[in-house]
């Protein structure tokens, strides 16, 4: 398997090769710079191996995450060129980064996921129901991330970017969900980092989920976030020119490199607080407007949004924007966010 690697310097095929897990973890050292780990499949760790005097504080741990929805090939191909570029020795870890890509049989089949939404099976969701391939991979997932946080240095500071894209289009292509933050303030550096790699529209969740960002957030105090980076696309069809700015910030991000980020300045950025998530009560759920109205759409109030068991859902605020409609969900699950600007929000 190292060997294929080496040869190949390409973890993504190894990943495919082997969708469900490898014959057995392996390690080695690229030059005299960086420690290689594969825990599993889908799972690489780079760790630099040289830690100066003190530099521990400032050593960070990042986790990169793409496929916890398989069709969702842009963020795959985009963290696949970070890999492939660390073991080539272009790029050279200057902080310990852990790539998970969450759901190889779901990117074979080119499918969201294969029995169920692996994005809602974290913090211990994975637990609560009859196991399959995703709720086994969903409890790795976490015990990998618990690994890779707890080791990190006491001090240093801990980073989550769960890399998605969006099955329709959006009025804004790139968008950020921040998972509730139990009244802590926000961070105004991440913001402003967000805002570098083109992400200029955050989204402040307004309460816990199921999600793997809000488990990195609630559970390791990570600075965790759900990126949506486009529209979703098949494997090989994506633009990449429309991720230079992301993968410039993540590749700075990794080496160490000035991340050159201005101060909190919120005209720059366009800042939203979920207002609702609707969750479906009824099989006959159903919404008024059309499957390609774009995310960010925004409704007035009294707008009746969706029918569900025969009840109206109608807007509640003065209006609100809608992002992730969805219908084709199983009851209990979230159908739709709707959103009103942030308000009233601290930012550190
Ligand atoms: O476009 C859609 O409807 C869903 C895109 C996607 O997978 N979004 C994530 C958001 C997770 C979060 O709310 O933090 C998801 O639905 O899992
Ligand atoms: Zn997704």
């Amino acid at each position: 398997m190292q060997d294929t690697l080496m040869l190949s310097k390409d973890f993504l095929q190894l990943t495919l090769d082997n969708p469900v897990s490898l014959p057995a973890p392996f390690d080695f050292t690229l030059g005299q710079h960086t420690q290689v780990s594969v825990w599993d499949t889908g799972v690489i760790q780079f760790e630099p191996l040289a830690k100066q005097e003190g530099e521990d504080k400032a050593l960070k741990s990042i986790v990169l995450s793409s496929a916890v929805h398989g069709n969702e090939t842009a963020p795959i191909e985009l963290c696949n060129q970070l890999i492939t570029a660390l073991l080539s020795e272009t790029l050279v870890a200057r902080h310990r980064v852990l790539f998970l890509i969450g759901n190889p049989p779901a990117i074979l089949n080119g499918t969201r996921f294969v029995e169920e939404n692996l994005n809602r099976l974290f913090s211990g969701a994975h637990a609560k129901g009859e196991s399959n391939a995703e709720r086994e991979r969903a409890e790795k997932l976490e015990q990998y991330v618990d690994s890779f946080f707890n080791a990190a240095p006491e001090g240093g500071s801990r980073y989550h970017y769960d890399l998605h894209t969006a099955i329709r289009a959006s009025k804004h292509e790139k968008f950020a969900i921040y998972p509730y933050p139990h009244g802590a303030p926000y961070s105004g550096e991440q913001i402003m980092f967000l805002a570098a790699c083109g992400i200029k529209t955050v989204l402040f969740h307004h309460e816990p989920t199921t999600t793997f960002s809000y488990f990195s957030a609630h559970g390791y105090q990570a600075h965790a976030f759900t990126i949506e980076l486009g529209k979703v696309m098949p494997m090989g069809q994506n633009d990449m020119t429309r991720f230079i700015e992301v993968k410039e910030m993540l590749t700075r991000l990794v080496s160490g490199r000035d991340l050159e980020l201005g101060e909190f300045d919120a005209s720059q950025v366009n800042l939203y607080q979920v207002n609702r998530s609707i969750n479906k009560q009824a099989d006959d759920f159903s919404f008024t407007f059309a499957d390609d109205v774009e995310n960010f759409t925004a409704f007035p109030r009294g707008y009746i949004l969706a029918k569900d068991g025969g009840k109206e859902i109608k807007v509640e605020a003065e209006s609100e924007s809608i992002v992730f409609p969805n219908a084709n969900v199983p009851v209990g699950q979230r159908t739709v966010l709707c959103l009103v600007p942030a308000k009233d929000y601290r930012v550190v």
